[in-house]
């Protein structure tokens, strides 16, 4: 079966059609399909969220993907073209009469053009989780992630060389800060998101809180999902010293924290880095402000902080 969502006008949704219904195998049928989707941005948070999300009994993470682990990354790229029958893989067929839902989280979701209309045409009714931070912060958490894997781009210029860089820099460069600026315009990404599922179907994390408190940010998810049972992440979840975020209860006193990979340690930003970021940002700081204002949700204390004059 081929891609779901080709154009403008194009929404077809073979779940929609009574004659794929009849013939669709025991094994693989839509209802096994994921009801909500944590989109990120990338560097939020969003495996930590993940990962706390799969405890929950009422919730079923996707398989993991043999080239690109946790992540599917079906709506954002070349694997759309792999067609839903490659998608409905990842998910286990025997959710049907139970009360559990299948989620998935694919970071890179967020600031793609084509996936938020080729969600909704194949999940019109899914609950979508975007996670936010600061918006600089992101960034410098980006370009570490990317130079640790070896993006030699990423190796050979500083952060603030990147992020400073002028529409006549190279192009290599350009790329560069465009994939590493862009997704922090949160507001720009999120009224595509909102523009085809509706306010009420999209539920914005602070991806702060979540690390600091995370049993709380939890709490507030379980409500807006119903999720039944609704438990209680404070004795699921331990502040780890070591680690220096809060990690998996396993039994008794022992943890099972995120990998290396999540908690980096790296120096601090650059002063002259900070300043230039939250110059950058401010009319998107200021633009998520006014929308989540208008969707009746709270603003996070560090984009409070990031449109004050300090
Ligand atoms: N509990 C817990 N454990 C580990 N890490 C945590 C946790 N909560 C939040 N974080 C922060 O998550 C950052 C990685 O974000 P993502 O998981 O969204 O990154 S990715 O896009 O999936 O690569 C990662 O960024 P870095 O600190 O830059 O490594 C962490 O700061």
């Amino acid at each position: 079966m081929g891609p779901m969502y080709k154009g403008q006008s194009n929404k077809l949704n073979p779940c929609d059609d009574i004659r794929h219904r009849r013939i669709w195998s025991k094994s693989k049928w839509c209802g096994s399909l994921p009801r909500v989707l944590v989109i990120g941005p990338q560097k939020t948070g969003s495996t930590a969220l993940y990962s706390f999300l799969a405890m929950h009994p009422a919730l079923v993470p996707n398989l993991p993907s043999p080239t690109t682990y946790e992540e599917l990354q079906f709506f954002n790229n070349n694997n759309y073209l792999k067609g839903l029958d490659w998608y409905l893989n990842f998910f286990p067929a025997n959710l049907s009469n139970s009360s559990q839902m299948a989620f998935e989280k694919s970071a890179t979701y967020f600031d793609a053009e084509l996936a938020p209309r080729r969600a909704h045409a194949l999940l019109p009714t899914a609950k979508i989780i975007a996670i936010l931070i600061s918006p600089s912060k992101r960034a410098y958490s980006w370009y570490q992630h990317i130079r640790s894997h070896g993006d030699p781009v990423a190796r050979n210029y500083s952060f603030h060389t990147i992020i400073t860089a002028n529409d006549s820099a190279p192009k290599p460069l350009k790329d560069l800060r465009n994939r590493c600026l862009n997704p922090g315009k949160y507001s720009h990404h999120l009224e595509r998101w909102v523009s085809e599922f509706g306010a009420h179907q999209l539920h914005v994390v602070d991806g702060a809180a979540l690390r600091a408190q995370p049993a709380a940010a939890l709490h507030a998810l379980q409500k807006f999902l119903k999720l039944s049972p609704h438990i209680d992440y404070n004795n699921l979840l331990k502040y780890d010293a070591k680690k220096g975020f809060f990690c998996q209860v396993t039994s008794g006193e022992k943890t099972k924290c995120l990998g290396k990979s999540k908690g980096r340690i790296y120096p601090p930003m650059e002063e002259r880095s900070a300043k230039f970021l939250k110059r950058y940002y401010t009319p998107h700081n200021a633009a998520l402000s006014k929308l989540l204002v208008r969707l009746g949700r709270p603003v996070p204390p560090w984009l409070k902080d990031e449109l004050s004059n300090g």
